[in-house]
């Protein structure tokens, strides 16, 4: 599924930066997409979440914080299902857990703002499924198509892209 009201509203609100950029892997990249910001925008955020909801079943919606957060409440709240948040590295107080929310032996959809090498999604995966999940999808609101899709299948994940980066570059 391609969104193309999604690709008008990503341009609109200005979603990509040209400059000099190092990305989360360490890849250095002329571009940036700043999903987290747009997102901001409650018109983006529902939009977002009700392309997700009407087009996917699941007993649960996960983020990875920080850019999946308020994807996967907003996801929550359109779906009427549960959320979760996985944490990126573990605190050393308070509860240890590196999932917040009830994910044991549900069907678990995994909600990203950016893909690129699929390295934060694949974080989100393996603690899902080691906290007794079943996790096979990741809905990605922009794949960079840097790789993310060939990791996340070497691991028996199917990334489902919103929005294709090159769909927003060629506009
Ligand atoms: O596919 P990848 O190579 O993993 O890159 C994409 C990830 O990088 C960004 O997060 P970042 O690590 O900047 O963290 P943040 O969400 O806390 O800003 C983005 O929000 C994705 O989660
Ligand atoms: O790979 C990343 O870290 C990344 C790239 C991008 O375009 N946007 C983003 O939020 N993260």
């Amino acid at each position: 599924m391609v969104n193309n009201a999604l690709a008008e509203m990503l341009i609109r609100f200005k979603a990509i930066e040209f400059g000099d950029f190092t990305l989360a892997s360490g890849a250095k990249s002329t571009y940036y997409v700043d999903v987290k910001t747009a997102v901001t925008r409650p018109e983006l955020l529902s939009a977002v979440a009700e392309s997700v909801a009407s087009a996917y079943d699941f007993d649960v919606v996960a983020g990875v914080a920080v850019g999946g957060v308020p994807l996967c409440v907003a996801t929550s709240i359109a779906k009427k299902k549960p959320y979760a948040i996985i944490r990126a590295a573990e605190k050393d107080h308070g509860k240890k857990s590196l999932v917040i929310g009830d994910v044991k032996d549900k069907n678990v959809l995994l909600v990203e703002d950016v893909t690129t090498s699929g390295g934060s999604a694949l974080h989100g995966i393996n603690v899902l499924r080691a906290a007794g999940a079943r996790a096979d999808r990741v809905v990605t609101v922009v794949d960079r198509e840097q790789g993310a899709g060939a990791l996340l299948a070497a691991h028996g994940v199917t990334i489902l892209p919103l929005v294709r980066i090159s769909e927003l570059l060629n506009r």
